[in-house]
Formats: C-alpha cells, sequence, structure tokens
C-alpha cells in the first residue's frame, strides 16, 4: 500500500477557502453554503488528500495500521477534524477505519485508490448536483466546479453516483452508503419523479445506440454510419436538456461528437465539436484537467486523435456561411432541415433565380 501522503499545504489550505462555510443542513447533518454567489464554472475547492488509501485492501488491520500512522503526522488540530466527520459504519472495526470508508473519495472513477478530504468530505449528495467533483491527477487535488451559478446563501451539492440512475436505483445504490436521500429530486412530487424517470429512461436508450455506433463487433448495426451517429449524440444532449442535467454529461456528448467526426473523416465539424467539448470540460473540471488538456490539443488539430481516418471522397467539409444559429446546429449535426426551412430555402433559390432572370430582361 502507498505511503500515506499528508502534506502542510493540505493543512494549511483547509478552512482556507472563502466562498463557502461549513453549516448545519436541515435532515443532512453538516453541509456546504454558498457565503457569495458563485458563478457557473468557477473552482469552488481545490484540496489535497489528508491521506490515501486503497479500498480494495482486505485486511482490515493493515489499512488501520496504514491510517494511524497517517493520522499521528498530523496536527492537533486535523487529528480532531478528522475524528469529527461522521462514521455512518460503527465502531465493529475502529473509529478510525469507520470514519474513513465513510468519508474517502475515490481519485477517479474505478480508481484503486481513494483520498480522504476534510472539507470536500462534508459536501453532501444532490441527484441533481450543483457542483461536481473530480480528481485532477495534474495538480494532484480534488477539485469541485460551479456546474450552474450558485446563489449566496444556497447549499452546495455533489453527486456521490458515477451514473445517473432512475429514482428506485439511485435510493438503493444510496441506502449502500446507509442514508436515505433528502435531495430536491428524490423529495419530488411522485409525478415528477416519474417525469425524470422516463427522461433518464431516455437518455440511457440513446447511450446505448452510441454505444453500438463504437462498437466494432456491432457495426453491422444500422446506426453505424456518420448522420446516425450523431443524432444519437444530439438525441443525449437534447434528452439531457429536457433532464435538467447540467452535469458532466455535456462535455461527455460533445466529445463522443468529436470522436464520430474524426472517425468520419470530418476535420471541420471535429474542430467545432473539440472546442465545445473543451469549454464544457473547463466548466467542469478548469483548464488544467487531464481531459481538458487532452483536448486543447484536438481543438488545436483534430487529427491528432487516434480514431481519425481521412474522408472516403478525401474532400474537405466546407463550413457553411450565413446560417441562422438554428441552421448551423442542424448541419452541424448533420439534421435535416425541417420542412418550412427547406419550402423557405426554395422560396429564396426561386427568387433569386427570379431576380436573375429580371437582370436579364
Ligand atoms: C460524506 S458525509 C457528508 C457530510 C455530512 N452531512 C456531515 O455532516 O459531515 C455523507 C453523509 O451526509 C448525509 N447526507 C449526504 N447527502 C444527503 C442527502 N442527499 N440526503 C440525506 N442525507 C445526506 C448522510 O448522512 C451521509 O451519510
Amino acid at each position: 500500500m502507498e505511503e500515506a501522503s499528508v502534506s502542510d499545504e493540505a493543512a494549511a489550505q483547509v478552512g482556507s477557502e472563502s466562498l463557502y462555510a461549513i453549516q448545519p443542513i436541515p435532515g443532512k447533518g453538516l453541509g456546504l453554503i454558498a457565503t457569495k454567489d458563485i458563478p457557473k464554472g468557477t473552482r469552488i475547492l481545490s484540496e489535497l488528500p489528508l491521506f490515501k488509501v486503497s479500498p480494495g485492501e482486505s485486511n482490515r488491520q493493515i489499512l488501520t495500521d496504514h491510517i494511524t500512522k497517517a493520522l499521528k503526522d498530523l496536527d492537533k488540530e486535523k487529528q480532531r477534524a478528522f475524528l469529527d466527520l461522521p462514521n455512518v459504519y460503527g465502531l465493529d472495526d475502529g473509529p478510525f477505519l469507520g470514519i474513513t470508508r465513510s468519508n474517502a473519495m475515490p481519485l477517479g472513477p474505478d480508481a484503486p485508490q481513494a483520498g480522504l478530504f476534510l472539507d470536500a468530505a462534508r459536501i453532501n449528495h444532490s441527484c441533481r448536483p450543483n457542483a461536481h467533483k473530480s480528481w485532477n491527477a495534474n495538480i494532484v487535488r480534488l477539485t469541485v466546479h460551479a456546474l450552474c451559478d450558485i446563489k449566496q446563501g444556497q447549499e452546495i451539492t455533489i453527486s456521490y453516483l458515477e451514473i445517473t440512475k432512475i429514482y428506485v436505483v439511485r435510493q438503493a445504490l444510496l441506502k449502500r452508503l446507509l442514508f436515505d436521500c433528502k435531495c430536491e429530486l428524490c423529495s419530488a412530487p411522485r409525478h415528477r419523479r416519474q417525469q425524470s424517470d422516463g427522461r433518464i429512461h431516455a437518455v440511457e436508450m440513446v447511450e446505448m445506440g452510441l454505444h453500438m455506433y463504437f462498437s466494432e463487433s456491432l457495426s453491422y448495426l444500422p446506426a453505424h454510419d456518420y448522420a446516425g451517429g450523431l443524432t444519437y449524440a444530439l438525441g443525449m444532449f437534447t434528452e439531457l436538456k429536457a433532464e435538467g442535467a447540467r452535469d458532466a454529461r455535456f462535455p461527455g456528448v460533445y466529445h463522443t461528437a468529436f470522436k464520430i467526426s474524426v472517425k468520419n473523416g470530418d476535420k471541420t465539424r471535429a474542430k467545432i465539436f473539440a472546442e465545445r467539448a473543451y469549454a464544457a470540460r473547463v466548466v467542469v473540471e478548469g483548464d488544467d484537467s487531464p481531459l481538458a488538456v487532452e483536448l486543447a490539443q484536438f481543438v488545436e488539430e483534430p487529427t491528432r486523435h487516434p480514431l481519425y481516418r481521412p474522408s472516403a471522397d478525401g474532400k474537405e467539409v466546407e463550413l457553411p456561411r450565413e446560417l441562422s444559429a438554428s441552421q448551423f446546429e442542424k448541419w452541424l449535426w448533420k439534421q435535416r432541415p425541417d420542412v418550412g426551412e427547406e419550402e423557405d430555402e426554395d422560396e429564396i433559390e426561386e427568387s433569386e433565380s427570379e431576380d436573375e432572370d429580371d437582370d436579364d430582361l
């Protein structure tokens, strides 16, 4: 197991942030409250781990010894702050292990290690959070970013779950963390929860379509064409918006659309999707996150992506000019123009040709 990493910087920074205060929240213990208006994209918190652990370590004694050693290296104030954290697992395995299991956060999706962060541990969960947490390996800190404008006095929330699921599944997953979720979405009237579940199902369906698009073994499926792939990505985008989501799935959708475009040799659309993916990623993780840094190079040169294949006809796609915003979106996602728009375009063409005829006269 890796040595406990306790740093003076971690010790110094905790509590020095001024965008939030740790306060009692009805029905949820303590939580983070915004002490001023926080604009979307703001880095609310950037915290070094007090120590790291390997949650997969099955030998509890090894884990306890590791935590004990890490705690001994901390000053009294930090030790007290650690001991003040909630312990939902009781004292069967001792307080150190119970507190760590209750509060440690994984260092990335499916990461073998987790970290104990004194301030981030106080952030409550919401199934529709207004902030996003991520482990930033470039700056070796956990960061929390505002997903929308947060007003002074509002609670700052993150999602403890890696994927968004329907109400009963979410409740079951959170029950494993030993609490009943009292977030805004889970406390909403039944009909509103059912509406939200319907949209979450719809997102799952389009996600499945996208998965099939990228799965070589399923390439016989009709979705395996350029416009079809972008239609799935747009569908996901539309469903997420309808669900009221504002989370890290948005940069994910743009990133997917980018990959579909490079795979089809369309550098023009790929560049636009890379720009959008980058901008959306910066909102949720900052411009120093590994994913943002990776995307920045594709904004510069989309062909650097390993999925890039030259287009079948070897031609470059031209960027259309003089389209309205909605016409541009349709072009971008390779959607057919609305019937009305086609008629309008026909009318324009007709009147243009009439004008030309007039000139001839
Ligand atoms: C990591 S701690 C969060 C901070 C905690 N409220 C405190 O007082 O330190 C997780 C615990 O907070 C509470 N909690 C977090 N989100 C909640 C939610 N959406 N509904 C109810 N309780 C919640 C639960 O007791 C959960 O076990």
